[in-house]
């Protein structure tokens, strides 16, 4: 890429400037766990459907081809940040389109939909191993897209689904309540389950290499499902492969890993090695901290349903995720899932600008 090579952290005490205003970006810095002179904030799901903008660029495609414009993706992605003000960009893209070059049929209805699920194990084992992920083409347009038009200083965060949230898509064939047809797998086969994970691991990897590759400053891992599991089935079953998944993207760049819906959860995802763990809301920021260890940085955790109470709850609320940080360097401001559909935009601006204010050091 065009962009000048970063300074190491090694080669610039914290938090001086390095020249290079990506580096130097309140986002990279706080990833480094450097002082910051406020919290950055980004939003998951900010390119979505509460945002007026967003509805009228998607209004008349269908998601599928939507997802497979890069101009229609850039422009959402950029649309978003500029509109919030956010201190990174989300590259605007779909967790489940990896699986079509695996050799899964993807469409909509609202949510994903995998036509042909994995359910035997001729299925399991016809899944394709990929070594080139030039068939998501599409996903790194984008990216090139949005770094050209992106404000030097705002970082682009590319991301990809761990291995168990996009197993369970690629053998429930769409999002599900107890996991039966995974767990069947996992349980009953694990030889079977463990070939199945490494095998779509390694094409998340390949994935999240090139998205860093073609322009992004960092990615995250989210594990939406993962939440599901019992501790002890997470490290035997999931904790390998995410772990190996981790190893082999963070040479190339910063990883985020995010995993919702099980604080008990938070150990084992700490062994992952990831630079940031993003915490859902259901945990204490401050215990989420202490339990993956101040070594890291940490994201998060704002209950999404915040955004629908009076604004004084919502100052209260947000207040309290800062206070809970503490000031300490390693925080990123998000919320603890997605922003949803009924969000209203007014009120997620004012949060982005409250996070702002409340965290000015
Ligand atoms: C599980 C998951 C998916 N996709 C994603 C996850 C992990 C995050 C999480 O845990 O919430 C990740 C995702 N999906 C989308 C983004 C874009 C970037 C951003 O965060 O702004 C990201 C990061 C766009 C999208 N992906 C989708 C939308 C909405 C589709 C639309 O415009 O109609 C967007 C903006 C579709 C989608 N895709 C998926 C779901 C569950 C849905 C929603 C279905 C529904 O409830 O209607 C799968």
């Amino acid at each position: 890429m065009s962009a000048p090579a970063p300074i190491s952290a090694a080669e610039s005490p914290p938090g001086a400037s390095s020249g290079d205003p990506l580096h130097d970006s309140l986002l990279m810095r706080a990833l480094r766990r450097e002082p910051v002179e406020r919290t950055p904030v980004w939003l998951m799901r900010q390119a979505g459907r509460y945002l007026p903008e967003y509805a009228a660029v998607r209004r008349g495609h269908a998601f599928e081809e939507f997802c497979k414009r890069p101009d229609l993706s850039a422009q959402v992605t950029l649309d978003a940040q500029a509109i919030l003000g956010v201190d990174a960009a989300i590259l605007f893209a779909d967790l489940p389109t990896i699986l079509e070059p695996l050799g899964f049929s993807l469409t909509y209805d609202p949510g994903p939909v995998i036509g042909n699920p994995a359910r035997t194990v001729a299925a399991v084992d016809a899944v394709r191993e990929v070594e080139d992920t030039s068939a998501l083409g599409f996903v790194y347009e984008t990216v090139r897209a949005v770094r050209a038009q992106l404000p030097a200083n705002i970082p682009l965060l590319g991301f990809g689904g761990a291995p168990f949230t996009l197993a369970s898509y690629a053998i429930e064939g769409g999002s599900s309540r107890h996991y039966e047809h995974t767990k069947r797998l996992m349980y009953g086969d694990p030889d079977r389950w463990h070939a199945f994970l490494s095998k779509i691991g390694r094409a998340v990897a390949v994935h999240l290499r090139r998205q860093l590759a073609e322009g992004c400053q960092a990615v995250q891992i989210f594990d939406s499902w993962a939440g599901a599991l019992s501790p002890d089935d997470y490290r035997r079953f999931v904790l390998p492969h995410t772990k190996a998944l981790v190893e082999a993207v963070r040479p190339h760049g910063p990883v985020i890993n995010f995993l919702t819906g099980n604080p008990a959860l938070l150990p084992a995802l700490a062994e992952c090695g990831a630079d940031c763990v993003g915490l859902d809301w259901r945990v204490h920021l401050a215990d989420g901290w202490a339990t993956v260890g101040h070594d890291v940085a940490v994201q998060g955790n704002l209950d999404p349903t915040a955004l629908y109470a009076p604004f004084p709850e919502l100052k209260r609320q947000t207040a309290a995720v800062l206070d809970a940080a503490g000031g300490r360097p390693g925080h990123i401001f998000n919320l603890g899932h997605g922003l949803l559909p009924t969000h209203d935009a007014d009120a997620v601006k004012g949060l982005v600008k409250l996070v702002a204010d409340l965290s000015a050091r």
